[in-house]
């Protein structure tokens, strides 16, 4: 299958993961712009929200963004946040085919309890964080996908066999049209 993939979907839907194993999958280059972003500055996501807010690493996150969306035949997992900018939003549009994997608020919260390295979870009560963003971004994630995948009760096995499944019969429809 030609072309880019493109993974939206909130902090614990399962972009890193998924698109790790849809990359193996289709034999397409992995990058995460979360882990790309680090390694460029050399720090993890928290320091930088420490150092230079939110603002700063929106800003990076676009610039990264921006670069990878034009590049070939990736699979891209993208910040949970990334949809939020409408420079985003159409940059990923333009260059390739958007997944949103979508998740209940209890399994995001399930898969992303354990983990420290999400700023925005780091508050009293992360799960209603979690519920809040969800009401926001929903809407952003809807947008902007070609593809909507319900990832609650999924194995990531599972999940991936799923996408390329749809992913084979979505690029069969376009070579009939
Ligand atoms: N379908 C699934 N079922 C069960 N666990 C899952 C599933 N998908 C992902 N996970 C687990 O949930 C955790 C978060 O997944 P992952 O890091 O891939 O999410 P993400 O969407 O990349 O989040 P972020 O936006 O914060 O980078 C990981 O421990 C992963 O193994
Ligand atoms: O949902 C978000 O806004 C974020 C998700 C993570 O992928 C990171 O990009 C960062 O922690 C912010
Ligand atoms: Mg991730």
């Amino acid at each position: 299958m030609p072309g880019n993939f493109f993974l939206v979907g909130l902090m614990g839907a399962g972009k890193t993961t998924v698109g790790r194993a849809l990359a193996r999958a289709t034999g397409k280059t992995f990058y995460d712009s979360d882990h790309e972003i680090e390694a460029r500055t050399g720090v993890r996501i928290p320091t930088i929200f420490e150092v230079e807010g939110e603002t700063g690493f929106r800003a990076r996150e676009c610039a990264v963004i921006a670069e990878l969306s034009t590049m070939s035949d990736i699979v891209l997992a993208t910040g949970g946040g990334a949809v939020l900018n409408p420079d985003n939003r159409a940059a990923l549009r333009r260059g390739g085919l958007v997944i949103y994997l979508r998740a209940s608020v209890d399994d995001l919260y399930m898969r992303t309890a354990h983990d420290k390295n999400r700023p925005l979870l780091q508050t009293a009560n992360p799960k209603q964080r979690l519920a809040e963003l969800f009401e926001v971004r929903d809407p952003l994630y809807r947008e902007v996908a070609d593809l909507v995948v319900d990832t609650s009760r999924q194995t990531v096995q599972h999940l991936t066999h799923q996408l390329l499944q749809q992913l084979e019969q979505k690029a069969y429809a376009h070579r009939q049209a």
